[in-house]
């Protein structure tokens, strides 16, 4: 049974359609990645994904349950969500809003426990922004921030986690810091992983982790294509993708390694744009 399914889902904004005919399914202890230009709908679909969008057709399985049939706390408790954009209404401490992440588990009248204290600050460690606990979360650089939306995942303790571009402000360490961690909760907690990313070589480095790893290439309405990296990250594929000549290379970097890589060579001039300023082929 996979955890999640996509059966002929459609969505769009104000009448304009932004793809149509969405079917995959996700299994148990996947990696998932979506990758895409720019407003080609991957935070839609992430949205409709976690049952805050409804589609205009079709419908979103979670353990074979129509997602918008499951109550939000239920969800809570299976599925985490780091979102790309968060709004930050109050200066919550750090602490708290990653506490958040308990409040699925937490009665409505209830005070998060000792045991929701500790997850919450093993959470801080796992990310390594223990330092940040106390401070005013309106106050945080865009990484910080983006750090404190995984820890706040992690500390939901769900079987699936959702992200929306994790890695989109952060510096050359915490990005690996995140890319490490991902494939730590899927290689030792089995945990199933959907991510929205911008850079191919994410998918690449799950698949060279040995991760059990499928890449969903999304352009103009639908799939371009679906499966594994290797298989699905070619030349031909990404031109068609980002109007970007690449090649694709592979390296020893171990006497059992190789590891592959996408090198960004130039863009192409085959650009053209629909009425609503979508990139078409
Ligand atoms: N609430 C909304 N109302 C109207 N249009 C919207 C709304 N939200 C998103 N859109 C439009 O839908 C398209 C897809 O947006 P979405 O955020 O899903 O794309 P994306 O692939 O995640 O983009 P990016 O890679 O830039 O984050 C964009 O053209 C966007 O402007």
């Amino acid at each position: 049974m996979a955890l999640i399914e996509a059966r002929g889902v459609e969505f769009g904004y104000n009448g304009i359609p932004l793809f149509q005919n969405i079917n995959f399914s996700i299994e148990s202890g996947e990696l998932f990645c979506l990758l895409g230009p720019n407003g080609c709908g991957k935070t839609t679909l992430l949205d409709c994904i976690l049952g805050h969008l409804k589609p205009l057709k079709g419908e979103i399985l979670l353990n074979d349950s129509n997602i918008s049939r499951i109550r939000p706390e239920q969800i809570a408790r299976q599925v985490a969500y780091v979102p790309q954009n968060h709004e930050k209404t109050f200066p919550y401490r750090v602490l708290d809003v990653v506490l958040m992440g308990r409040a699925a588990y937490i009665g409505m009248f209830d005070r998060p426990g000792e045991e929701d204290l500790a997850i919450a600050e093993e959470a801080l460690a796992t990310v390594g922004i223990t330092h940040l606990k106390d401070r005013r979360y309106t106050q945080l650089s865009g990484g910080e921030v983006q750090l404190v939306m995984v820890a706040r995942a992690l500390a939901q303790r769900t079987p699936v986690i959702v992200m929306d571009e994790p890695t989109a402000h952060l510096d050359f360490k915490h990005e690996l810091v995140i890319m490490e961690k991902v494939v730590e909760l899927v290689r030792e907690q089995g945990l199933t992983i959907l991510m929205a990313t911008h850079f191919p070589n994410h998918c690449f480095y799950f698949e060279n982790s040995g991760l059990i790893t499928r890449v969903a290439l999304m352009s103009n309405m639908n799939f371009l294509a679906l499966g594994s990296p290797s298989e699905v990250l070619s030349e031909e594929n990404l031109k068609q993708l980002y109007y970007v000549n690449t090649r694709v290379v592979s390296f020893p970097v171990d006497v059992n390694q190789e590891i592959k890589q996408i090198i960004a060579i130039s863009t192409t001039d085959s650009r053209h744009e629909d009425k609503q300023g979508r990139s078409v082929l």
